[in-house]
């Protein structure tokens, strides 16, 4: 999957062109991270790695993309020959894809030189931040329909036909079952379906005559749309009529409400097809619908087996897009040491975590999540200790994790990509989506829920919240008796 290398902010090479020139290119370290959940809600789940790494694996400029740097007259032949050889040949460790994750915790960790580090921030975020969200919603309308048929109909109304492929394959890792979109059918394997539009019954003479036809060409996937005329007055009639004839030849039809009340109407369909005999059909609803109208009509029984879901799902509704960010954690020093470095914010919860990291995931007995744990990546976390939590904010906050309190603890973060290469085999989506299910399965419902969740903590060990602390205080009386030497 080749990106041409140019998918980058310009201000990434103006500054990379300034480290060239400047030979300041040590080693870094840069953590990707988001600071709350989308929707209010309780959790993300986090997507785009697999397809970033494919990206990353061929990120380079082509002859035409150095022409245009050129024309441009802001580089130096030296540095556009640098860029000419350029290829991402750093290290990835990451999350794995599909993991239920939460603000605060580096979900990826970028181990490179300082000029690739900085080319490639955009094409990560871009990629991470938009699957992670979609793929979230997806998720939250899965549950919000008590794991129904969720149908992904989002290309129309997706961000540019590159947003609604991603959005399918997000979709589907969060928990949509099909997508109407046939291109992310052959590009990621995602099972294709779909119904019928109002057009294929406004082109025939009659709606009888356009529900028969298409019953008797699609007799294993006839969802016939009731409602271009009149839903109680004549759809659900003509579709019951072809029902009766399609069960005969031992298949069954399903219906689409694609307009009017979808809490009244699918009760009074589903008698009408019940009375008929055909109890075995299906009820699809579709229409605008966001995951609130979901659980409203699961909270309120209504009958209905599948949800057709376009815009509200892959452009994230009310929230378009994930705040994920990319902050430089530690760099090499002279000596070729490790520098912890952090953003010092006035906000302290703007401050970022220093230091190379790793994420622990506490579980108790039963394989329930309990809490995540920041830690020094040198830091070994083991089974048969106490742990102290501190609060990644609150100063004095913390609580102890006693060892009889979990049973076992696990290390999120992953060796990924080495030398710029994927390291083992790339992961079928399908791997990537039972990931994401059986991650949710592992959180109690309080965390999942879409209103008010619990919050799950996030928090520091003692050893890097003593690291955080002690640069802290350093860069204070660093600021501070610069302030006095300015003042003599
Ligand atoms: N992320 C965190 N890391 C460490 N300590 C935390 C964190 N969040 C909260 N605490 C501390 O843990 C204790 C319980 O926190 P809080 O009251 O927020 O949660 P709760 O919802 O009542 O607890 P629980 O989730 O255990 O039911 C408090 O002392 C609080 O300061
Ligand atoms: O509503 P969404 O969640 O985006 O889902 C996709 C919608 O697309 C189709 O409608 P179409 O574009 O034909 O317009 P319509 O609403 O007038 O039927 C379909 O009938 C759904 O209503
Ligand atoms: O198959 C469908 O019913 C469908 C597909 C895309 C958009 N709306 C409906």
């Amino acid at each position: 999957m080749h990106i041409s290398a140019l998918t980058t902010d310009f201000y990434e090479l103006t500054m990379m062109q300034g480290y060239f020139s400047n030979n300041l290119n040590p080693q870094v370290v840069f953590d990707m991270f988001y600071r709350t959940n989308p929707f209010e809600g309780g959790y993300t789940i986090f997507a785009g790695l697999n397809e970033l790494i494919d990206k990353l694996e061929s990120f380079s400029f082509s002859k035409e993309d150095l022409e245009y740097l050129k024309g441009l007259n802001q580089f130096t032949d030296d540095f556009l020959e640098y860029l000419a050889g350029y290829h991402f040949a750093g290290e990835i460790y990451a999350i794995e894809e599909g993991s239920v994750v939460f603000p605060g915790e580096p979900l990826v960790r970028v181990h490179t030189t300082l000029i690739e580090a900085q080319l490639i921030e955009g094409l990560l975020l871009n990629n991470l931040n938009f699957q992670s969200l979609i793929a979230t919603k997806a998720s939250r309308m899965a549950l919000a329909a008590n794991r129904g048929l969720l149908m992904e109909f989002g290309l129309r109304r997706a961000q540019g036909e590159d947003g609604a492929l991603s959005a399918s394959r997000a979709s589907f890792i969060g928990g949509s079952v099909v997508t109407s979109n046939t291109l992310a059918g052959k590009t990621y394997g995602i099972p294709v379906s779909g119904t019928m539009a109002h057009s294929w019954i406004m082109a025939y003479g009659s709606e009888l005559e356009s529900f028969r036809s298409f019953a008797r060409l699609y007799p294993d996937n006839a969802v016939l749309l009731i409602d271009t005329y009149d839903t109680l007055g004549s759809g659900i009639d003509n579709a019951i009529i072809v029902g009766l004839e399609q069960k005969k030849l031992g298949k069954k039809i399903g219906v689409r409400i694609d307009s009017g009340d979808l809490s009244y109407l699918p009760r009074v369909i589903r008698k009408k097809l019940d009375d008929a005999g055909l109890t075995d059909a299906s009820i699809c609803v579709s229409n605008d619908l966001t995951e609130e109208i979901v659980q409203t009509l699961i909270h309120d029984e209504v009958p209905i087996d599948s949800w057709g879901i376009g815009t509200h799902l892959v452009t994230g509704g009310a929230q378009s897009s994930l705040n994920g960010v990319y902050k430089l954690a530690a760099k090499e020093g002279k000596d070729g040491t490790i520098i912890p470095t952090m953003k010092i914010s006035n906000s302290f919860e703007k401050t970022t975590n220093p230091g190379i990291k790793q994420v622990w995931r506490f579980f108790d007995k039963d394989g329930g999540a309990l809490a995540d744990l920041i830690t020094l990546d040198s830091e070994q976390v083991v089974t048969g200790k106490n742990y102290t939590f501190y609060h990644p904010f609150a100063e004095a906050d913390f609580f102890e994790m006693h060892k009889e309190n979990f049973a076992t603890c696990v290390p999120l973060l992953i060796k990924r990509m080495e030398n710029g290469k994927r390291i083992g085999e790339k992961p079928p989506l399908t791997e990537i989506r039972e990931n994401a299910q059986k991650g949710l399965d592992s959180f109690h419902k309080s965390y999942l829920r879409q209103i008010n969740p619990h919050i799950y903590k996030v928090s520091l060990s003692s050893r890097l919240k003593k690291l955080k602390m002690d640069l802290l205080v350093a860069q204070r009386r660093k600021a501070k008796e610069e302030e006095a030497m300015a003042n003599q």
